[in-house]
């Protein structure tokens, strides 16, 4: 599990992140959402390490993350697996090349059993035989999988997804979000995702948070998020004429 207590984040006078408090679970897909600017990405970026917040604290499994030194995070770092929005491949190494980078870099592991790890991931993701191919020669789609390979490469404890579905159209983003709540409850991997796009909010949403102007302003599942009176939520939920068309 991890929890993060009371966080507060500033970039000068912008007071972006104003005490948020919540827990995520292990085995369930757990959502950050809101309105652009919200502070979702910034709150992920405090989670990971990549901002060093004001106040508060992030727990990983009762660890005191925030308070360690770099060296001390190491361990945890190693426990984390990260799915860029741009899926963050190196365009210079193949399919497998990528795979077996994190565990060239963290494990070691014999050059077969890295290659035996990399088929692994790569048959997980529905992508067995592609070892060879370059990140220019997949689509959108098939680049996202490869990241999610590449994220669970390390069987981690925990899953950041930014953005997951982002570029990719409706159909691809379905396969996307069902292998990551796919694989978040085969491995029990406490699993965060930031997204805005509505689609994984009902689709995947198991836990959501919602942020407002750097707030948590609601806490639920996608069961409960039709069903809310409350008008911020409401008006994000809502946005999309469609949305309004389908469950209102
Ligand atoms: N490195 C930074 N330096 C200064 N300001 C920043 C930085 N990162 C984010 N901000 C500011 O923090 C606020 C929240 O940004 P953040 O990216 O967390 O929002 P978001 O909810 O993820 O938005 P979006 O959905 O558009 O990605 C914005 O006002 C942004 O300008």
């Amino acid at each position: 599990m991890i929890e993060v207590l009371n966080i507060e984040k500033s970039f000068g006078d912008n007071h972006v992140l104003k005490g948020i408090s919540a827990q995520f679970e292990p085995g369930v897909t757990n959502l950050i959402i809101g309105g652009s600017g919200s502070g979702k990405t910034t709150l992920l970026k405090c989670m990971v390490g990549l901002h060093q917040p004001e106040k508060g604290k992030v727990l990983y499994n009762e660890r005191n993350f925030t308070e360690m030194s770099m060296q001390e995070r190491i361990p945890i770092r190693q426990e984390i697996g990260m799915l860029f929005q741009n899926s963050a491949l190196f365009d210079s190494m193949t399919v497998e090349q990528n795979l077996m980078f994190p565990l060239d870099m963290f494990t070691n592991l014999k050059r077969s059993e890295k290659r035996k790890r990399a088929n692994e991931v790569l048959e997980r993701v529905n992508l067995e035989g592609k070892n060879k191919l370059f990140p220019a020669e997949l689509s959108g789609g098939m680049k996202k999988r490869v990241g999610i390979a590449r994220a669970i490469v390390m069987n981690p404890k925990y899953l950041f997804c930014d953005e997951p579905n982002s570029g990719l159209d409706p159909k691809t983003s379905l396969v996307i979000d069902g292998l990551i709540k796919e694989i978040t409850e085969e491995y029990q991997i406490t699993t965060v995702v930031v997204t805005h796009d509505m689609n994984s909010v009902m689709e995947i949403g198991q836990k959501i948070l919602f942020l407002h102007q750097g707030q948590k302003w609601w806490e639920g599942s996608n069961k409960e998020i039709t069903k809310t009176d409350n008008q911020e939520l409401n008006d994000f939920v809502f946005a999309s004429p469609l949305m309004e068309k389908l469950l209102k």
